[in-house]
């Protein structure tokens, strides 16, 4: 018997740099994944089908088993928090850091509690409490640069990568709190029932990763 597997994927930069890595493993979308409006997405492959996902959605339809195996920024999958989730795969694409930002050159009025504006709560409580520092925490979904410029918010957590959407916000990165990558993830029922196959696909990915990193040099 056949195994049928799903591939959770987020629309955009995921998507985009996951369907290269798919290729080396045969797996093509059979319609123009950027301009579908489907959510379910055959493949060439009569096995194996995607998932059109929000991207902070991937982990819990991994993790439902709703989708075998998807691919999340470690910045999701810190926010998800899940011990649920096999991750057997740095993907090496969608890098950026996630990192605390400010308006440049603003100091802090000592005794007076910073608040923190951030789609990733999880992370910003873990890693202020590691600092031993209390802060307020205010939940956004987006567009978090503008939170300090209009008064919301003292910092922000977000990903950066060229810094552009800071500095054209008056922000300056601060803190590093994790160097981010998108990750394969599996769901571990999956990983035992259709082992077979997800091991093969593992293994095609993971040469096809170490491929693109040679051919960019950061293999010596
Ligand atoms: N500017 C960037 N450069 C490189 N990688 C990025 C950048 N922005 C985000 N990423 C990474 O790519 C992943 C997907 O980002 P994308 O912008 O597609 O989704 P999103 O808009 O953050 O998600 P959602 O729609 O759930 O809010 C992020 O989780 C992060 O790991
Ligand atoms: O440091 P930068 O290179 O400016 O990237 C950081 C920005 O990228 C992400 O947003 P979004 O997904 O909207 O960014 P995009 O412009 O890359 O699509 C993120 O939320 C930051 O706003």
């Amino acid at each position: 018997m056949t195994e049928v597997l799903t591939i959770a994927l987020s629309k955009g930069r995921i998507l985009r740099d996951t369907c290269p890595l798919l290729e080396a493993a045969d797996i093509r979308p059979a319609e123009d994944v950027e301009k579908t409006r489907k959510l379910i997405i055959p493949t060439n492959q009569p096995n194996v089908r995607l998932l059109i996902v929000r991207a902070s959605d991937v982990p819990t339809y991994v993790e439902y088993g709703a989708a075998d195996l998807g691919v999340a920024g470690k910045d999701v999958l810190m926010e998800h928090g899940s011990q649920e989730l096999y991750e057997p795969l740095d993907l090496n694409i969608a890098r950026c850091r996630l990192m605390t930002a400010a308006p440049v050159d603003q100091q802090d009025i000592p005794g007076k509690r910073l608040r923190v504006a951030t789609k990733f709560v999880n992370v910003a409580k873990r890693y202020y409490a590691g600092l031993g520092q209390q802060v307020d925490i205010i939940k956004l979904y987006g567009s978090m640069e503008l939170a300090p410029l209009i008064g919301l918010a003292d910092r922000i957590i977000d990903v950066v990568d060229t810094g552009n959407t800071l500095r054209a916000n008056g922000l300056e990165p601060r803190e590093v709190i994790a160097d981010i990558s998108s990750r394969l993830v599996v769901n571990k029922a999956a990983m035992k029932v259709k082992h077979r196959s997800l091991s093969v696909l593992i293994k095609t990915l993971s040469e096809a990763v170490d491929r693109a990193r040679s051919e960019k040099g950061e293999l010596s």
